[in-house]
């Protein structure tokens, strides 16, 4: 059983639906469960700027799928939900990055893991720390300016309470 981080956006449409409809699916693959959802911040767009707010969340998942098995899982989850690439870093239904898989580096064509962009992107790293104990993680998450990031915490994601899972 493999440890991975996912991070999940969308800003288009109910934009909550889509996020609670992505956890759904995610756990709803036999060879994944859902360990934590994230609480859902609001967030500027960053990259291609002309375009609505986001919501965004981190999911810490345990899964027997590869690393490329779980890219096309998120693909597969990310076609149903109806995303569309029309824009790079434009609009999008929703949108699933693989962050982390058991602290595996991986740099193949079509994968890179830890995701490349992840540690400049506050709307990753925040949302991510606040369900890790990874110190590195806190500490690059407290060099952000939530505020001057345009983060807000939003509320908190209530999809369902069995995806909140708790140390016994
Ligand atoms: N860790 C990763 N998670 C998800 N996709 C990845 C990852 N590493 C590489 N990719 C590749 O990135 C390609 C483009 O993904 P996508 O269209 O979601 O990019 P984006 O969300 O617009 O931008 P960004 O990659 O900057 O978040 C995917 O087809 C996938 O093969
Ligand atoms: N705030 C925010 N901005 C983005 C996002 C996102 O999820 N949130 N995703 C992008 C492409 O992955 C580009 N820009």
């Amino acid at each position: 059983m493999k440890k991975a981080y996912l991070s999940i956006g969308s800003n288009m449409g109910d934009r909550l639906q889509f996020l609670k409809d992505a956890v759904q699916m995610v756990q709803f693959d036999p060879e994944i469960t859902v360990k934590t959802v994230s609480s859902i911040f609001e967030t500027d767009p960053v990259g291609y700027t002309d375009q609505a707010a986001f919501l965004n969340i981190a999911v810490e998942l345990e899964t027997t799928l590869s690393p490329h098995e779980l890219l096309a899982a998120c693909q597969r989850i990310e076609q149903e939900l109806g995303r569309k690439r029309i824009i790079r870093w434009g609009p999008r239904t929703v949108d699933l990055d693989i962050l982390l898989y058991n602290d595996e580096n991986i740099e193949s064509d079509d994968l890179v893991i830890p995701h490349p962009r992840m540690a400049e992107r506050a709307f990753v790293v925040i949302p991510l720390a606040s369900i890790s104990t990874d110190p590195a993680l806190h500490q690059l998450a407290a060099e952000f300016d939530p505020e001057k990031e345009g983060i807000r915490l939003w509320t908190a994601f209530d999809g369902d309470d069995a995806f909140v899972h708790t140390e016994s």
